[in-house]
């Protein structure tokens, strides 16, 4: 056993065992091992130690490593300590979460090269100070011998081990995962004693030290730990990271987001459940066009009013119009009185009879569902602790959801987020979930994913926070943000769309960082398909965010920004439209504060380069260009449906063709037969357009008069800024 770890020592790593073995002290291993994948706290023993015992030992080489420095002011997390047990009877070698159980044939795993997380220097740093540290132990290494390339024996099977693994060898160095900054390492071994609260800039760190303390919370108790999120793609990148912080915890933590845990838990329930995405739209396009000019004459966005219903009535929880009356709408800067939040209240009624009579609920109506299961019968087993992170997008019934799912006892809750990050509309209070965090909220403050020259671009935006982030008191904001690392490059761009294939590609063309670890972000649907479809005929990959899982595939990951968020890349390009309204209403004003967050999101995604892209097809010498008319009906910003004719009720004309006609604010076609669907879809799908309602009025899921125009294109500014 000694030669097999003695040999390694040719290899960098760096061996003490104990001056007297054996010594019969069971409360210290009997050997350490420090390389490039951490440091081992050794037990030669046929028989694996019992849970006491491991804990003991692991404990006292946590004492003897802890605080040892590395870069950058920061220390030894508890993380990068193992301990390993190698005997005869080893079985599963991640038993219990707390000590790998190896046999000598086995004991390849400690060196495996997918797992690096130290560079040779940092493992020289560590060596220095444990011989200094560990009294009793004798460092140990073979002679190196002069090493010819023809050299034989020992040597030479490593050199092939490390043949074999090169490819992984050669990935950057995560030091996240083996150094905390003192403030990071302290939170993770915490003790709350109720609910807590992590909170801090883009890039601080937050879900490093979130997943740092599941490992640790893994090693202190025994129930299932959950992360969870809003949004749907996270989860399995963060899965990924964890993998490698914690790999003997395989299975020991549940990644998923809310709605899916939901949804899970019903099904387990036998509770019938129906999520269709198509009727629930059609259900809101009936209420709207039931309501809509009693609403239009206050705030004439579609988007508003549903936002309304999904964030504020439904997304808190809300039953009653009285209860909606005296309810504070927070995150909403339009205010309402009482008798314009009746006309809103009718909008809801007239939604949840559409979705009754459909057979169908909407995701405010998952999360209920689920709560409501709850109480009526907890969990059989409780989980010992739950993450959330981004926690600032999920709405106040989820939080609630989130709340009696994790109980009120000590460290049981934990949320992770950032106010000033949030890209979905809306507000909260922590106290309006019942979740007190006073005294158990921190601030992180030190970033460490944006080199001084992104984070400097970042902090330019304006991004206000609509959430709290230590309830009442206000969180730190990007721009107070201490910068960890210098360098970076960014760069900017403006142009039409018919420059943008030429810039973009190029842009692609001239990164320096491999194409797997970087991104495009957009902000609009639209522009998504459109830089898609640019790429694509470039000649270059592209993966969807929706399906990153974090892995390496060479591919340029591409999304919107909901799908970015809580991600990083060394190098990002983030293509913004400036085709915004100007209508200064307050409800424009929250969208533009909106929009000022999710540019932060995007830019604070970039570790190394950042490209920032502004497509502007407003230059006025351009608008009479006829291609720029093709342009201008793609410039549909909103998911929503696209433009109608008021007159058949049918989808816009292609305005090449036909054009609009416009007549106390509602949209004519001007072609009499109204015939754009069938001649405009092939097209409208070929263009990338917004083609969602084309193709469900194609399917006949929905009938052309149950759906909306969309009141951004059909807006008097849209047509005054295109010529109709
Ligand atoms: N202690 C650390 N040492 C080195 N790098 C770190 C450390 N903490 C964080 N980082 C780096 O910063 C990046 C951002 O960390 P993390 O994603 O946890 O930040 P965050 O605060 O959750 O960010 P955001 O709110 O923007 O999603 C990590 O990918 C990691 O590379």
């Amino acid at each position: 056993m000694l030669t097999a770890l003695l040999s390694r020592t040719g290899t960098g790593w760096r061996l003490m065992v104990k001056a007297a073995l054996p010594s019969g002290d069971s409360r210290s291993a009997d050997a350490f091992l420090i390389g490039q994948t951490g440091v081992f706290a050794l037990l030669i023993s046929d028989k694996g130690p019992d849970f006491e015992t491991a804990n003991q030992i692991l404990r006292h080489a946590k004492e003897r490593f802890a605080g040892i420095p590395g870069p950058q002011g920061r220390s030894l997390a508890e993380s990068a300590i193992h301990l390993a047990v190698i005997g005869q009877g080893a079985g599963d070698p991640r038993q219990d979460g707390v000590h790998w159980s190896l046999t000598e044939s086995s004991l390849g795993r400690i060196f495996r090269r997918d797992a690096l997380h130290l560079d040779k220097r940092s493992v020289a740093t560590i060596a220095e100070q444990a011989e200094r540290r560990l009294r009793g132990y004798l460092p140990l290494a073979v002679q190196q011998p002069d090493r010819e390339p023809s050299t034989g024996g020992l040597l030479d099977v490593t050199e092939l081990i490390e043949d074999q693994v090169g490819a992984a060898q050669r990935r950057p160095f995560d030091s996240w995962l083996t150094f905390l900054h003192p403030q990071q390492n302290a939170i993770v071994k915490r003790d709350y004693s109720g609910p807590a609260r992590i909170s801090g800039p883009a890039g601080t760190g937050k879900t490093v030290v979130a997943l740092h303390r599941l490992r640790h919370l893994a090693r202190v108790s025994t129930g299932p730990l959950l992360f969870t999120t809003y949004v749907h793609t996270l989860p399995s990148v963060i899965k990924t990271a964890f993998d490698r912080l914690a790999p003997e915890l395989d299975g020991r933590v549940e990644f998923t987001n809310l709605h899916a845990w939901v949804r899970r838990f019903l099904a387990e329930r036998d509770v019938p459940v129906q999520v269709d995405r198509r009727k629930i739209d059609t259900a809101f396009s009936f209420a709207w066009m039931a309501h809509r000019e009693k609403l239009q004459v206050i705030e004439p966005s579609v988007d508003y009013w549903r936002t309304e219903l999904d964030r504020v009535i439904k997304g808190r929880g809300i039953t009653t119009l009285a209860g909606y009356v005296a309810v504070q709408r927070r995150g909403r800067i339009l205010r309402l009185d009482a008798s314009q939040k009746a006309r809103v209240w009718n909008l809801y009624e007239h939604y949840q009879r559409g979705l009754a009579e459909r057979g169908v609920h909407d995701y405010n109506d998952l999360i209920e569902l689920g709560r409501t299961e709850l109480a009526r019968r907890p969990l059989e087993t409780p989980y010992a602790g739950v993450v959330v992170d981004e926690v600032q997008d999920i709405p106040l019934c989820g939080l609630r959801l989130l709340r009696e799912l994790a109980g009120d006892g000590p460290n049981r809750l934990l949320l992770v987020g950032d106010g000033q990050q949030q890209v979905y509309p809306g507000g909260w209070r922590l106290s309006d979930a019942g979740i007190p965090v006073q005294g158990r909220g921190e601030i992180l403050k030190v970033n460490y994913r944006n080199r001084a020259e992104v984070l400097g671009f970042a902090r330019r935006f304006d991004a206000t926070n609509r959430v709290d982030d230590l309830d009442g008191a206000d969180g730190i904001a990007l721009r107070a943000a201490e910068s960890a690392s210098e360098g970076g490059t960014t760069e900017t761009w403006r142009g039409t769309s018919g420059e943008l294939p030429g810039a973009l590609v190029e842009a692609v063309r001239k990164l320096t960082a491999r194409l797997d670890h970087s991104a495009l972000i957009v902000f609009h649907h639209k522009d998504l398909g459109r830089c898609v479809e640019i790429l694509r005929a470039a000649g270059i990959p592209t993966l969807a965010l929706e399906n990153y899982t974090g892995a390496a595939d060479g591919k340029l990951k591409v999304g919107t920004v909901h799908r970015a968020k809580g991600l990083d890349f060394e190098a990002v390009l983030v293509l913004q439209n400036t085709h915004e309204s100007v209508t200064g209403s307050q409800a424009e004003e929250e969208r533009r504060e909106l929009r000022g967050r999710q540019h932060l999101v995007a830019a604070t995604r970039a570790r190394d380069f950042l490209w920032w892209g502004v497509l502007d097809d407003t230059a006025p010498e351009q608008a009479d260009e006829p291609a720029k008319a093709v342009e201008a009906e793609e410039d549909c910003v909103h998911d929503m449906p696209i433009s109608w004719c008021s007159l058949c009720r049918k989808p816009p004309p292609n305005v090449l063709s036909h054009g609009f006609r416009t007549s106390g604010g509602n949209a004519y076609h001007n072609d009499p037969d109204c015939t754009w669907l069938r001649k405009g879809q092939g097209r409208a799908h070929r263009q990338g357009m917004n083609v969602h309602d084309v193709t469900r009025l194609a399917w006949g899921s929905v009938a052309p008069g149950e759906l909306e125009p969309c009141e951004f294109c059909c807006s008097p500014q849209w047509m005054r800024r295109h010529g109709h």
